[in-house]
């Protein structure tokens, strides 16, 4: 396994090693040296699920210290992006000592070669959903055939696509899809590394089921030609470590499905002036919450960039928090009843495995896209209203998405609700993963004959 240095893409790579632990195969595991410690409890099998530390080279501008994207302002994924690439060699001997059979990746677009020249098969695993990557990498390819590619290529769905205009974009999101095709500091783009990953490997490999993205995976399938490999929605096991105290003790003073939990994943830095909508939209609710983000741009710490009189006014009752929280514990705490999420792809399975209403701010990339595909086709969230132009959206509109979910006999807040548990009861329907990771398994062996 050698995922890109970004706490969304280890998380969903070391679910899937489980996975395969789970039927006997050994894993190695890529990984910066000092974020292994971080992902230990996951390892739910380490007698076979081998961890093997990656030096971070040290390149200008990369603060030290800095191994993943969590470590980092968004802004500075390029200078992460020139110290991953530099752990060629090591991947390179690695690879060598160890001669996999497989080797799952997906930044590394110069894998595939290497993989070759040392007789490898290499898989691309996207940890983004169908829906986003048919949506944004299909016309991405212009990048590969080193064609232009901007905005206007994604605010229609690219031809063939098989949603209509509900899943088209707004001009804003379609800048925000395209940001990661600037080429930094001549440097090659995300979507060139990505379209160039995913045209080079033998297949490709989504967490995903056809009962939910059927149409956008076939659609991708064909446009890629090459074929997809299916493992269902590895679901991680609830954790064996329980909820630090505080957050436990706090969460367990509110009423059963009253708390709201708000957070944007591991990298998201906001706006100041959008972060206090944010968190002024909470308050008006008036409803406890409890939100994880980081201080937005600008501002060393949350204290400073809070609105004033903030803090006192919701004491007792809402709290804002920077550092890591355990999301999948608190989405399981009775008294969380809404999450208000970014829609990255591990929070929206995790979303969609919860009990709580959901409620979307998208902030980047394939998180419109996965957005528009949980409000719109699966209906089971509610949006944030957004200024078309660029995306802005007040306290107002913040306090009224959530107040739709959330207030008792809203017809609106009954209707996601429903079709929430459907797919809720669907993804949970046992033997589901197995019967995905069972016909995984023998694609794999496919592959490899
Ligand atoms: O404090 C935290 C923050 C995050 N997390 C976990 O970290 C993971 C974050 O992954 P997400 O996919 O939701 O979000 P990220 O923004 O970190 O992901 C990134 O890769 C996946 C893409 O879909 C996203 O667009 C991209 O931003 C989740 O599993 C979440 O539970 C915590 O457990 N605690």
């Amino acid at each position: 396994m050698f995922p890109w240095f970004a706490m969304g893409h280890i998380t969903p790579f070391l679910h899937l090693s489980n996975k395969l632990a789970e039927k006997g195969h050994k894993v190695t595991f890529l990984i910066p040296s000092n974020t292994q410690n971080k992902f230990n409890h996951l390892n739910h099998h380490p007698h076979l699920i081998q961890f093997i530390p990656l030096a971070v080279p040290q390149v200008d501008g990369l603060p030290l210290g800095a191994e993943t994207m969590s470590d980092i302002p968004v802004h500075q994924a390029p200078v992460l992006a020139v110290a991953f690439d530099l752990t060629k060699d090591q991947v390179k001997i690695a690879l060598e000592n160890l001669k996999p059979n497989l080797i799952f990746f997906d930044f590394a677009y110069w894998l595939p070669p290497l993989a070759e020249s040392l007789g490898v098969k290499c898989i691309f695993f996207s940890v983004c959903s169908a829906v986003s990557t048919s949506y944004i990498l299909v016309p991405a390819r212009k990048l590969y055939k080193g064609q232009h590619f901007s905005e206007h290529d994604l605010i229609e769905p690219p031809k063939g696509y098989p949603s209509g205009s509900s899943m088209k974009h707004l001009l804003f999101e379609a800048k925000d899809g395209v940001y990661f095709s600037s080429e930094f500091n001549g440097g090659i783009s995300f979507f060139h590394r990505l379209t160039t990953s995913m045209t080079e490997s033998q297949a490709l490999c989504y967490r995903a089921c056809t009962e939910m993205e059927g149409p956008f995976i076939d659609y991708f399938e064909k446009q890629y030609n090459k074929e997809i490999l299916l493992t269902g929605p590895i679901l991680p096991k609830p954790s064996h470590t329980p909820l630090e105290e505080r957050w436990a003790k706090w969460l367990d003073g509110f009423k059963q499905e009253s708390v709201v939990y708000c957070a944007f994943g591991s990298e998201c830095v906001m706006e100041k002036d959008q972060f206090q909508e944010l968190v002024l939209g909470l308050e008006q609710t008036g409803l406890p919450f409890l939100v994880r983000l980081k201080p937005p741009f600008g501002c060393e710490t949350l204290e400073e960039a809070l609105p004033e009189g903030f803090e006192e006014r919701v004491k007792g009752r809402g709290v804002v928090h920077g550092d890591w929280i355990q999301q999948q514990q608190i989405l399981s705490h009775a008294s969380v009843g809404c999450f208000v999420s970014h829609c990255g792809f591990g929070s929206m399975w995790e979303s969609l495995v919860s009990s709580c209403q959901i409620v979307l701010v998208p902030q980047a990339g394939d998180q419109h896209a996965n957005a528009k595909f949980m409000t719109k086709e699966l209906k089971v969230a509610m949006d944030v209203e957004r200024r078309e132009e660029d995306g802005w959206f007040t306290k107002e509109s913040v306090c009224k998405a959530v107040k739709l979910v959330m207030d008792e006999g809203s017809e609106v807040g009954e209707q996601v609700r429903a079709n929430h548990l459907k797919w809720k009861d669907f993804l949970l329907t046992e033997d589901l993963e197995t019967s995905y990771i069972n016909n995984f398994m023998i694609k794999l062996h496919d592959i490899l004959k």
